[in-house]
C-alpha cells in the first residue's frame, strides 16, 4: 500500500499541494483528474521521487520512502513527452531497460505487449519516423516490460486514438490486475479517469476535492467543484451523442421516463 501524509508542496512561495494525505492499495487504478495546474503532474513526481515534497511522508508497504532516492523505490513512469531515445530503434527502446536485468518479463510476456499495443510492424523503425500516438505506444511498452511495483502514467492516451484507446485502457486493466499493479495515472479527461479506474482523486487548487470510486463520484458528488467541473463535461458529452444518434434525451435513457 501506498500512503501520502500530510503532503506539503510550494514552488516560488506559491502552494501547490495543501496538507494531501491519500492511500492507494495494492494493485489498484488510482487517476488523478483535475484542471491545469491544479497540481496532478506534481504529485505524480512526488510519488516518483523526483521531487521532494517541503512536509508530510510518503510511505510504501510500511517503508517511509520520502527520502528514497528515485532509481531505489521501483516505480516507473511514462512521461508526457515519451521521453524516448531518439538513437535506438522500437524494438530497442521497448527492450533497453532489460539490457542488465534479463528475465523480468519472458520473451512471450513481450511479444504479447508488442502485439496489444500494434507495434508489431513498427519495430524496426526509428523513433523520428513514429506519429506521437505510436512514440506513446513504445513509451508505455517500454514501461510496462520492466514490471515496476507502481506504474505512474502521465496523461498515456492523450495522442491514441479511440479504438487503440480503448484497447490500452483495457490493457492498462489487465496487466493492473494480473500483475496486482499499482497503477496511477494523471489525466485532465473525465471520461477517462471514470471509466479506467478504481478510484479517481479529484484535486482542485491543490487540495483534494473528492478521493472515490467512480460511481460515488457521478451518483454523490461531494462538492460544487464536482458536479461543474467533472459531471458538467460529462453530461454535456452524453448530450451531444443522444443528439446525433437520434434526439433521446438524457432522462429517458436514464429511466425517469420512456
Ligand atoms: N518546477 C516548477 N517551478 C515553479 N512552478 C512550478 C514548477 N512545477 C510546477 N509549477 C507550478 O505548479 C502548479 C501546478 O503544476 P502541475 O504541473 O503540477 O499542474 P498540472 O495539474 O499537472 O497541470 P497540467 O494539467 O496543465 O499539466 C502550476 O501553477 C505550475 O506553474
Amino acid at each position: 500500500m501506498l500512503e501520502l501524509k500530510y503532503i506539503e508542496k510550494s514552488f516560488d512561495g506559491v502552494q501547490v499541494l495543501k496538507n494531501l494525505s491519500l492511500q492507494v492499495d495494492d494493485g489498484e487504478i488510482i487517476s488523478i483528474l483535475g484542471p491545469s495546474g491544479c497540481g496532478k503532474t506534481t504529485l505524480l513526481n512526488l510519488i516518483l521521487g523526483i521531487l521532494d515534497a517541503d512536509e508530510g511522508q510518503i510511505i510504501y508497504n510500511g517503508n517511509d520512502i520520502t527520502d528514497t532516492p528515485m532509481e531505489k523505490r521501483g516505480f516507473n513512469i511514462v512521461f508526457q513527452d515519451y521521453a524516448l531515445f531518439p538513437n535506438l530503434n522500437v524494438q530497442q527502446n521497448i527492450l533497453y531497460g532489460l539490457r542488465n536485468r534479463a528475465g523480468i518479463s519472458t520473451e512471450k510476456e513481450i511479444a504479447e505487449l508488442i502485439k496489444l499495443l500494434g507495434l508489431e510492424e513498427h519495430l524496426n523503425k526509428r523513433i523520428e519516423q513514429l506519429s506521437g500516438g505510436q512514440k506513446q505506444r513504445v513509451a508505455l511498452a517500454r514501461t510496462m516490460v520492466m514490471k515496476p511495483h507502481i506504474l505512474l502514467l502521465d496523461e498515456p492516451l492523450s495522442a491514441l486514438d479511440g479504438v487503440i484507446k480503448e484497447s490500452i485502457k483495457d490493457r492498462i486493466k489487465t496487466i493492473a490486475r494480473e500483475f496486482k499493479l499499482t497503477t496511477i495515472i494523471v489525466t485532465h479527461d473525465p471520461e477517462e479517469a471514470l471509466t479506467l479506474s478504481d478510484r479517481v482523486l479529484i484535486i482542485n487548487n491543490g487540495e483534494i476535492s473528492q478521493y472515490a470510486r467512480p460511481n460515488e463520484i457521478i451518483n454523490t458528488p461531494s462538492n460544487d467543484f464536482v458536479r461543474k467541473f467533472i459531471l458538467n463535461q460529462l453530461e454535456i458529452k452524453r448530450n451531444n451523442i443522444y443528439a446525433l444518434f437520434g434526439g433521446f434525451s438524457a432522462p429517458a435513457v436514464m429511466g425517469y421516463t420512456v
